[in-house]
């Protein structure tokens, strides 16, 4: 069965001394894979492997920690950030447990970090820290590769989620599970973010849906698994669709994986760039902010608050002049 694309990403790279044939091609094939899967795996992407082997050996290191030290940093209402072992994904739990954490500036919306006593994990807030930065560098890299296979500016989507990203980085660890059928690590979803980077272990479990069908995206070593977010979707006005994924649990062992969401500002206005719309076509989404958005999701990860907050309630429903059919034929997600 076809799965998503493996990707050289080198010639994007910031630093990178790459030919334009090698960028126009990378930028190409980055394009057809957002467009076409939402989802692809990129290999040459420069994460130093000495830095990544210190940062899988402290998530493990977290995950294997007494309780007491996992539960004095807890995630709260009033600052999501932390260890949690009670997600709800589309008001169901997860099998799994994570710890969340961003930038080192705090804010009221999406909370403050919280690092656990470094006592029982000196080097953790350091590490974790430094793979933080590498996932921005990379993250920015790819975004500038999708805006201008989009047509745009390298830095218009970057441009747009402002210069104080509220980006996430999450740890996750899914235990062994008896029975995998009745369970999943996360129920169907779609990442709300701009762009996600998982680093995943050598076990699998992720799928996305592709064609009517779940489709596995193996694990390849060395290689980030790199899927588009809903707010690639609003800002591209449905030129890219943001993905449905899942996770199937391990029936043996445990599994390990990190997503770093690349998230717009918290005062970013979230609407589609005007540019990417043809002239002719309908602008299929109004303008909100970004702190409006994950603020109202963030609840609904605690508790069951009903119906999720989604892009679509977001949609044009008719604008002026539109007819309905007319505004149809433009949704392609
Ligand atoms: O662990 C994984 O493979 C993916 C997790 C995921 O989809 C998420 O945290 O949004
Ligand atoms: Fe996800």
């Amino acid at each position: 069965m076809a799965s998503a694309p493996v990707i050289d990403v080198g010639p994007l790279l910031l630093d990178a001394d790459a030919d334009a044939a090698a960028v126009e091609s990378a930028v190409a094939q980055v394009g057809a894979a957002c467009r076409e899967w939402g989802f692809f795996q990129a290999v040459g992407h420069g994460v130093p492997d000495a830095l990544l082997a210190r940062f899988n050996a402290q998530a493990r290191a977290f995950f294997s920690a007494p309780a007491s030290v996992k539960r004095a940093v807890f995630r709260s209402a009033d600052n999501p950030r932390g260890y949690f072992d009670d997600e709800l994904t589309k008001r169901r739990r997860d099998w799994k447990e994570g710890f969340d954490y961003g930038g080192p500036e705090g804010n009221p919306v999406d909370g403050e970090n919280r690092w656990p006593d470094p006592d029982a994990l000196p080097r953790f807030r350091e590490t974790l820290t430094q793979y933080f930065d590498a996932m921005v560098g990379l993250a920015s890299a790819l975004t500038a590769a999708v805006a201008r296979s989009l047509g745009l500016d390298p830095g218009a989507l970057a441009g747009a989620l402002g210069r104080r990203h509220a980006s996430l980085l999450r740890l996750n660890h899914y235990p062994e599970c008896p029975n995998p059928e009745g369970n999943l690590g996360v129920s169907p979803h779609k990442d709300v973010g701009m762009l996600t980077l998982l680093l995943q272990d050598d076990v699998g479990g992720l799928q996305v849906e592709h064609g009517g069908e779940w489709v596995d995206i193996p694990p390849i070593e060395g290689a980030y698994v790199v899927n588009v977010g809903d707010m690639m979707q609003v800002f591209s006005n449905d030129a890219i669709c943001s993905p449905v994924h899942r996770v199937v649990p391990p029936r043996e062992g445990s599994r390990y994986s990190a997503p770093f969401f690349y998230n717009p500002a918290h005062d970013t206005v979230c609407e589609p760039i005007a540019s990417v719309a043809d002239p002719k076509a309908t602008v299929l989404y109004r303008p909100f902010t970004w702190a409006e958005f994950i603020g109202k999701r963030l609840a609904g990860n605690l508790e069951d608050l009903g119906e999720e907050v989604q892009i679509a309630h977001y949609r044009v429903q008719s604008a002026p002049g539109t007819q309905a059919s007319e505004l149809r034929s433009q949704q392609v997600c």
